[in-house]
């Protein structure tokens, strides 16, 4: 019996895709009644689909793709904490808890609720949340939303701001079961040569 709680979108023809991009189809290229032998199954998605993971690559065009991200940043010990109601998430909203031992942080938003539509507006990050994730020493930070900046943003000052200070990113986590507290996480990118995210399979379990 497994302890680990899934915390990932399941990939299916309901998952959601980012406005206008590729959406998520999954077929059989040959079946066995055909075949004789096996069934095989192809998928077309976006690599920001779902739960999945953001490379620097996504928003720097010479920043690192997913195969050289460090597997370590998405396995082990995380903290989850809430902080719902918000439109955008601060440094200020960190005062209180005691973060200095903590490498993953997940922030429960309740930002986007019914996964089954894609939100209109969702929580943004600011750079002052960035910085001080920076000088607690943390190095991934995991939310709820399908992005850690405003939809409509260009700029992408959120992610840019994480990269500058050594934060990387998990989005699109299903955390309505999970109370806040200490977890272990495994949330591991696919190893895409050339990725600038990957879905993942996101996992939590009591620490
Ligand atoms: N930042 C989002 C994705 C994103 O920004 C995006 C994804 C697909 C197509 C366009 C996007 N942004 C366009 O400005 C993410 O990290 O998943
Ligand atoms: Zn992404
Ligand atoms: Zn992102």
């Amino acid at each position: 019996m497994t302890r680990w709680i899934d915390v990932s979108q399941p990939l299916d023809r309901h998952v959601t895709t980012w406005p206008g991009d590729t959406p998520f189809e999954a077929t059989l290229t040959w079946n066995k009644a055909d075949t004789g032998s096996v069934n095989v199954g192809k998928v077309t998605m976006s690599l920001h689909t779902g739960t999945h993971v953001d490379a620097p690559f996504h928003f720097d065009d010479a920043g690192q793709k997913i195969i050289d991200l460090d597997p370590d940043l998405y396995i082990g010990h995380a903290r989850v904490i809430y902080l719902p109601g918000r439109t955008e998430i601060t440094a200020a909203d960190l005062d209180g808890f005691e973060l200095n031992d903590v490498q993953r942080l997940i922030i429960k938003t309740d930002g986007w609720i019914d996964k089954s539509t894609f939100p209109e507006t969702i929580p943004v990050l600011t750079p002052s949340l960035a910085e001080r994730l920076g000088e607690l020493g943390i190095s991934l930070i995991g939310l709820d939303l399908p992005s850690v900046d405003a939809i409509d943003s260009k700029e992408m000052a959120a992610h840019h701001a994480l990269a500058q200070h050594g934060v990387h990113i998990l989005e699109g986590l299903v955390l309505d079961a999970i109370t806040p507290g200490d977890y272990h996480l495994n949330a591991v990118p696919l190893p895409l040569v050339d990725g600038d995210g990957s879905p993942v399979r996101a996992l939590l379990r009591p620490y």
